[in-house]
């Protein structure tokens, strides 16, 4: 089965979108990024309901769009399964119609059940849309993306109006389709748990610019700068304004770094939130601000000399502090991630798509 390859550039008024991307026809690839950054806008393109302003799109040897040979297929020949935000039902169709709806050669209504029993649809089958709750709406709207044969899925956000029992059954269901169909597969979601549990790669969009691309554990554990550890959910983040003999410092304090930084210093750091401990000696000046037991581990709220907060787990065996208490965190340096300043307008190097 052939990739999704893209690399396309968009404008609308001042947004500016450029990007390359390989979605291989293996495994889920997600897109990730801030509220406005142009996912929705790159899966349009990709389903050719947005025209770029120049690239080509091209799925395996078929060319979907090419803007110096004057391609542009039309949504209905690309043969994208698609699932937007607004859902976009057909408000007169039943459930089951609109689910029907996509199927090549109108396949039967056996085909259509099962779609209905795997999205434990069965029981609204003859409802219309306006009868449905948003998460129903939302499972007849990747039924119907699902049910349509595609040879390449586009989904927006397709698990995010349901609850966590049920939104835990579509994942599953859902990593079963795609395992089956082996077909590129983009998933466009705000939720880092989607992410982490389907996703086997992971690209970032920021400001309209593909940042960072790579499998997903791999992307997680090491951002490229501070605005994609930012979207990847590392809460602990500290600006670095000056380094000596290893030693980063800013007004929190200063953590010795793996390396020397004779050759520059990172912009901001990281810090695991798993790794640093208290200690009554050496380490970053902290106050306990807040303890929150989460089961099988503990969540300190520490708050440095400048006030900034650091979020530390601390294993539910360990004596939590008392609240108000001044004292040490050991910061290991495998704990520590140096951000860069973004390298805007940088390209993704081209082994990330390998
Ligand atoms: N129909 C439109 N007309 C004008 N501007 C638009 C339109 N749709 C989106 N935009 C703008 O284009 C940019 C990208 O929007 P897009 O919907 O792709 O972002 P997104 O990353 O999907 O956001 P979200 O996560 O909030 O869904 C934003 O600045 C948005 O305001």
């Amino acid at each position: 089965m052939p990739c999704l390859d893209a690399d396309l550039e968009f404008r609308r008024a001042a947004f500016r979108l450029a990007a390359r991307i390989r979605v291989p026809e293996t495994g889920i690839t997600a897109l990730v990024g801030p509220s406005g950054c142009g996912k929705t806008t790159l899966l349009r393109l990709l389903a050719g309901l947005e025209r770029p302003m120049s690239g080509c799109i091209r799925h395996g040897e078929r060319v979907w769009f090419d803007q110096g040979q004057r391609i542009d297929l039309p949504p209905r020949h690309r043969r994208a399964g698609l699932m937007f935000q607004d859902y976009a039902l057909f408000p007169h169709l039943s459930v089951a119609r609109n689910v029907a709806y996509g199927q090549p050669h109108g396949d039967g209504e056996g085909e259509v059940r099962v779609w209905l029993d795997r999205l434990q649809l069965q029981t609204f089958a003859e409802r219309r849309p306006h009868a449905l709750s948003g998460g129903q709406k939302q499972r007849v709207a990747l039924a119907r993306a699902l049910a349509s044969r595609p040879e390449v899925l586009l989904l927006d956000e397709p698990f995010s109006a349901v609850d966590l029992g049920l939104r835990q059954s579509l994942r599953l269901l859902f990593q079963e389709v795609v395992a089956e169909r082996a077909l590129p597969t983009v998933l466009v979601t705000h939720d880092l748990d989607d992410v982490r549990h389907l996703a086997d790669r992971v690209g970032v969009l920021i400001a309209g610019e593909l940042r960072q691309f790579g499998p997903t554990s791999e992307v997680f554990s090491h951002p490229l700068d501070v605005e994609v550890a930012q979207v990847l959910g590392w809460d602990n983040r500290l600006p670095v304004s000056g380094c000596e003999g290893g030693w980063a410092r800013g007004d929190w304090g200063r953590l010795r770094l793996n390396g020397s930084c004779s050759s520059g210093f990172p912009e901001h750091i990281a810090i695991r939130p798993h790794g640093p401990s208290l200690t009554d000696g050496t380490g970053l000046s902290v106050e306990i601000a807040r303890v929150t037991d989460m089961g099988g581990y503990r969540v300190l709220l520490c708050r440095l000399p400048d006030r900034t907060a650091l979020r530390i787990h601390l294993p539910s065996d360990q004596h939590p502090p008392a609240l108000g208490v001044q004292t040490r965190l050991r910061v290991p340096d495998d704990c520590i991630v140096p951000l860069p300043a973004p390298a805007l307008g940088a390209a993704i190097p081209a082994s990330a798509f390998t």
